[in-house]
């Protein structure tokens, strides 16, 4: 038998730690059913580190991230801790874990599946059979850029400072993901940016226009401006096969290919690094919605999020599709029972249920599936 996956499971904060409950009984039972096995260490991350540590990540908990074969995340931030200083809030301690592990591809699927075609507020035939995959660059671009920082400028008035940067193979490397992705889905990659507003736009226009000519020619190539890019995403979604941009706007135009699916609470994600020499990249999964806090502890939570990133890690990092498949196929089955959590009751919802019978009803269509 292989020897035991070694993960980093991060709950977080607010809804973090009940839909990461969901993805320990998953692990559990391929242990027990698939003989795949995980030894799970955890960890705190966000506020929950703040209050027992004084920072959002202890260095640690670092090292553990960068020796584990893939890291698991729940959310992290909450009101909590809005008083906090800047520089330890919660969220600093996913972008530190993002940062510090190179993790600089971020693997952002918006599937819509059948049964929630209406759970969604867009029209049915606007959305049906949607597969759209947004490739984000996630450890450069404004959220990393110097200089940063609030100054006083003596005259009663103070000045917020982001800066925006990005270089030739800090595109090239992501854009590169994305051409490899394309190739193996669609074959047709949308780069998305601002270049006639930004210098740091025209770069990556023009980065991804030279990498293109010179190794991915194959793939149909296009680019769009962000704010376009926004609309067409609402307007006509199903023109998109890949699409890949920035960090902020990937976060943005993310968060919006979500309600295309019906919910927050149906998108995960995958953060990649590079591969190393034995071919092994860094790892870390996770939903793309955040703690949730106005229905935290109610066990209101989705917890498709989570189950399907961890299957992104089965993927991904372990070249396990077949499990990565039966968990897929399971959230469709439950899905087309008519089982929902609140956030996709939508029309169709033959039964309400709590974040915990979500996850038994899924590991209940696993069995039958691996039966
Ligand atoms: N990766 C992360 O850890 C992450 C991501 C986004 C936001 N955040 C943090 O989370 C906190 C709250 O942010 P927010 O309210 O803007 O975004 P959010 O994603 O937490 O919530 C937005 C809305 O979506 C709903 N929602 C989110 N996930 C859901 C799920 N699994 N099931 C059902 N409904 C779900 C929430 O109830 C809320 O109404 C902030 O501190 C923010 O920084 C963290
Ligand atoms: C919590 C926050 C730092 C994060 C981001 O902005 O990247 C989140 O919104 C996300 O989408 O993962
Ligand atoms: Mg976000």
């Amino acid at each position: 038998m292989a020897a035991n996956k070694k993960l980093l499971v991060l709950a977080g904060d607010g809804i973090g730690p009940e839909v990461m409950g969901e993805v320990k009984r998953v692990a559990a039972w391929m242990g027990s059913q698939r003989a795949v096995g995980f030894d799970i260490d955890e960890a705190l991350v966000g506020g929950c580190s703040i209050d027992a540590n004084g920072v959002p990540v202890t260095d640690a908990t670092m090292d553990k991230a960068m020796t584990v074969d893939a890291v698991l995340l729940g959310a992290v931030g909450g009101p909590k801790w809005d008083g906090v200083d800047f520089s330890i809030r919660p969220e600093a301690g996913l972008l530190r874990l993002r940062k510090d592990m190179e993790l600089f591809a971020n693997l952002r699927p918006a599937l819509v599946y059948p049964a929630l075609a209406d759970a969604s507020s867009l029209k049915r035939e606007i959305v049906e059979g949607l597969d759209i995959l947004i490739v984000r660059e996630l450890t450069g671009g404004v959220y990393f850029g110097e200089p940063r920082g609030i100054t006083d400028l003596g005259n009663g008035e103070r000045r917020g400072i982001n800066t925006q940067v990005y270089t030739t193979s800090e595109i090239r490397r992501v854009a590169a993901v994305a051409f490899e992705l394309a190739r193996k889905r669609g074959n047709r990659l949308c780069s998305v940016e601002k270049m006639n507003v930004m210098e740091s736009g025209r770069l990556w226009r023009e980065e991804v226009t030279r990498l293109h000519q010179e190794q991915y020619s194959d793939v149909q190539l296009s680019h769009m401006l962000a704010d376009n890019c926004a609309m067409q995403l609402v307007r006509n979604p199903k023109q998109f096969d890949v699409i890949v941009t920035d960090n902020l706007f990937g976060d943005m135009l993310s968060d919006e290919a979500a309600m295309l699916t019906g919910s927050l609470g149906m998108l995960p994600s995958a953060s990649l690094g590079a591969p190393d020499a034995a071919g092994r990249r860094k790892a870390l999964y996770e939903p793309v919605h955040g703690s949730a806090p106005d229905i935290a502890g109610q066990g209101k939570a989705n917890p498709i999020a989570t189950l399907l990133s961890f299957a992104m890690m089965l993927r991904y990092s372990f070249d396990l599709g077949t499990e990565a498949d039966l968990i897929e196929g399971a959230v469709s089955d439950v899905l087309d029972r008519g089982i929902r959590t609140a956030d996709i009751a939508g029309t169709g919802a033959a039964q309400l249920v709590s974040t915990g019978d979500m996850g038994t009803a899924i590991l209940e269509a696993m069995a039958q599936r691996s039966r």
